[in-house]
């Protein structure tokens, strides 16, 4: 038997960052939500013992560094599971953008092996052992819409956004996490409303949640890498509601409602950037498998 999961991207919706903590991670509040633009995991039994990643994306590892293998290893080693999993990954999420590829494909490898190895676990118990890979693995166990508190891994589901596209532009960088939580200075933070933001969605109000996106850590990348702005201007000038970078970057997200204007800012930014996707919000916990 073989097992396909699918694994969708989120974008975070407000993100901020209330103080470092002396583990060395900051403490986040952030609303985040997955979108319909997805990897596929297919996971292989394999006669041997070992965790194998197969993937044609080069900047994809194919070894223990690759998230999926490590949700495989967590899974292999807290229950003593002797056989092996061929873990075949068909990468449509740009990597390295701020859109929780790695994380989602480590979740959707938990959920996927929970039910090859048949082991019975709740959402919640993958979430746990999830959050021992990365701080966004368990928001991505369960999907949907959320409030992310703690290092990002406590989860408070909410209401799914009201329907809108989502247009994302991904610029020819990666960004690494790391080094954009290292370059924020915590003593001169604008803090984003973001208990204005989960009112707003719980009103489906969609243009107060136009007025309310934010994400503290997008003046760190937009120093380090001016064309992110650039970027966020064309779209506004294209037409969007509202422009924001998702996570650490560097891929911009724009909403918009109407699907006129979603076609002309989509050609818009197709002329300079490589990497362009119009897709929907699934939002929904349940819109996952
Ligand atoms: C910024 C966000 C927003 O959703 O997403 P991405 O841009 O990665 O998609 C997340 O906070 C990223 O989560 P994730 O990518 O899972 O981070 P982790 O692997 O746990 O940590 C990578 C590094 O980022 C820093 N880090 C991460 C989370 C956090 N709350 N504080 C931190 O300081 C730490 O230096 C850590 O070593
Ligand atoms: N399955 C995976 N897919 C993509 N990247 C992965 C994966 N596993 C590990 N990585 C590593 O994680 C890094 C961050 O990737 P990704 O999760 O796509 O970005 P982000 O954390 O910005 O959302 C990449 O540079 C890559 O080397």
């Amino acid at each position: 038997m073989k097992v396909l999961v699918k694994a969708p991207a989120k974008i975070n919706l407000s993100l901020d960052v209330l103080h470092k903590r002396p583990d060395g991670y900051h403490e986040v509040k952030m609303v985040m939500t997955t979108i319909d633009l997805a990897d596929r995991i297919e996971l292989i039994p394999r006669t041997d013992d070992v965790i194998q990643i197969i993937s044609q994306n080069r900047f994809v590892p194919d070894d223990h560094r690759n998230l999926a293998y490590q949700a495989a290893k967590v899974l292999k080693d807290t229950f003593g599971i002797k056989q092996g999993v061929a873990i075949s990954i068909t990468k449509n999420i740009p990597v390295a953008a701020g859109l929780a590829g790695g994380s989602s494909d480590a979740a959707a490898t938990l959920r996927g092996l929970n039910k090859l190895w048949r082991l019975g676990l709740t959402l919640d118990e993958l979430a746990e052992l999830g959050a021992q890979i990365g701080s966004d693995v368990p928001f991505c166990v369960y999907g949907g819409t959320a409030v992310a508190t703690g290092r990002g891994e406590k989860i408070m589901p909410i209401s799914s956004p009201p329907p809108c596209w989502v247009i994302l532009a991904k610029p020819s960088i990666g960004v690494s996490t790391a080094e954009v939580y290292r370059n924020l200075k915590v003593g001169e933070i604008q803090h984003p409303d973001v208990d204005g933001m989960v009112e707003a969605i719980e009103r489906q109000d969609y243009a107060a949640i136009c007025q309310l996106v934010g994400n503290v850590l997008e003046e760190v990348t937009l120093k380090m890498h001016p064309e992110v702005a650039h970027i966020k201007e064309q779209m506004k000038r294209f037409g969007a509601d509202a422009v924001l970078m998702s996570g650490s970057g560097p891929t911009v997200f724009g909403l918009v409602q109407h699907d006129s204007r979603l076609q002309r800012i989509y050609n818009g930014l197709r002329g300079f950037c490589d990497q362009v996707f119009a897709v929907r919000i699934l939002g929904e916990q349940n819109s996952l498998d």
